[in-house]
């Protein structure tokens, strides 16, 4: 809106349907929770719609059934548009106070991410492209579960050490889910991966870290999603992660000690204990 485009919001709760708004859109942005996606996209299917309208996902999780990530299911129901991921470290409630901030924009078509980059850049909005929409995806959800981490290192006070351990290692985990999937490593290094790790592991404005803190103040889950503002996608990005990585064999130590956590089966003692007390290797198999 702030370049001069027209822009209509759609919700839910709002009173204008979903075909009014979507009406003549040259680009389509969903920022609709992972659990809702399927469900809005196939409500889309339905209108008639330019075969030049771009879609451009925001959400970062995973479809719990079939473990695909939010553009691959628009890609899948609308097999003829271009479909383009932005993701980055986006803390929204700073974007709204008009803080710089950047991100990416990544599609198999080039040209479409082109034109989304044009249309999102600001002067306070500084928006790159990227040619591995996968990565630039998987880097945003993934580090949902390495935030929930976070929260729980720093709900436990164990200092500047640990949290620098944590999100480094929870990158090398990123990289090896990444690449399994078919992801560059590059990818993960830059602003969709290690970008948004350092966003949301370090601030209470994700929700994510905000799961893991209270969950090691001892509150239940129940009770820490029951107070939360907005939804933390990693909780759900767990379950499929874990199923993922089991079937795949890959190891992935962060994340099981985040799964357990979250399941209740550890306290966040015995999940730090578990990671601590793991064989010693090297850092890195070349
Ligand atoms: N790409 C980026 O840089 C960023 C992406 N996100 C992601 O954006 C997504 C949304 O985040 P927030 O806006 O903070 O969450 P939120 O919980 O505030 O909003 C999600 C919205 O989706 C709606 N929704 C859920 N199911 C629906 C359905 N079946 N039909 C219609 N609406 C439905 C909810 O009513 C809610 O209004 C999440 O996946 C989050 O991880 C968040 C921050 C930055
Ligand atoms: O992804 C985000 C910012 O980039 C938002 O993080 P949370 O979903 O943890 O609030």
């Amino acid at each position: 809106a702030a370049n001069g485009h027209q822009v209509r919001v759609w919700s839910r709760q709002g009173s204008q349907t979903l075909q009014t708004v979507l009406e003549d859109a040259q680009i389509i942005l969903s920022a609709i929770s992972m659990i809702g996606v399927r469900d809005v996209a196939s409500q889309i299917q339905s209108f008639s719609l330019s075969p030049e309208t771009i879609f451009v996902t925001a959400t970062k999780g995973l479809d719990p059934q079939t473990t695909c990530t939010p553009s691959q299911i628009w890609q899948t129901v609308f097999a003829n548009h271009a479909v383009v991921v932005l993701s980055g470290p986006n803390l929204s409630k700073e974007i709204q106070l008009e803080l710089p901030a950047a991100t990416v924009v990544a599609s198999n078509i080039p040209t479409a991410a082109e034109v989304v980059q044009l249309v999102f850049s600001s002067h306070r909005f500084r928006v790159y492209t990227n040619p591995d929409p996968l990565g630039v995806e998987l880097g945003g959800t993934l580090k949902n579960v390495i935030a929930i981490a976070a929260g729980v290192c720093d709900g436990l006070h164990l200092g500047t050490n640990a949290k620098a351990a944590l999100v480094t290692r929870g990158l090398t985990e990123m990289v090896r889910i990444g690449n399994d999937w078919g992801a560059k490593t590059e990818t993960f290094y830059g602003l969709s991966g290690l970008g948004d790790l350092l966003a949301t592991c370090n601030s209470p404005l994700s929700r994510n870290y905000q799961v893991g803190y209270q969950l090691a103040g001892g509150k239940t889950l129940k009770e820490t999603l029951a107070n939360l503002q907005g939804t933390a996608e990693g909780v759900n990005t767990c379950q499929v992660l874990m199923q993922r990585a089991k079937q795949q064999n890959i190891p992935v130590p962060i994340t099981e000690q985040v799964y357990r956590l979250l399941q209740g089966e550890v306290t966040p003692r015995q999940a730090l204990d578990e990671l601590m007390l793991r064989d010693i290797k090297p850092e890195y198999n070349y």
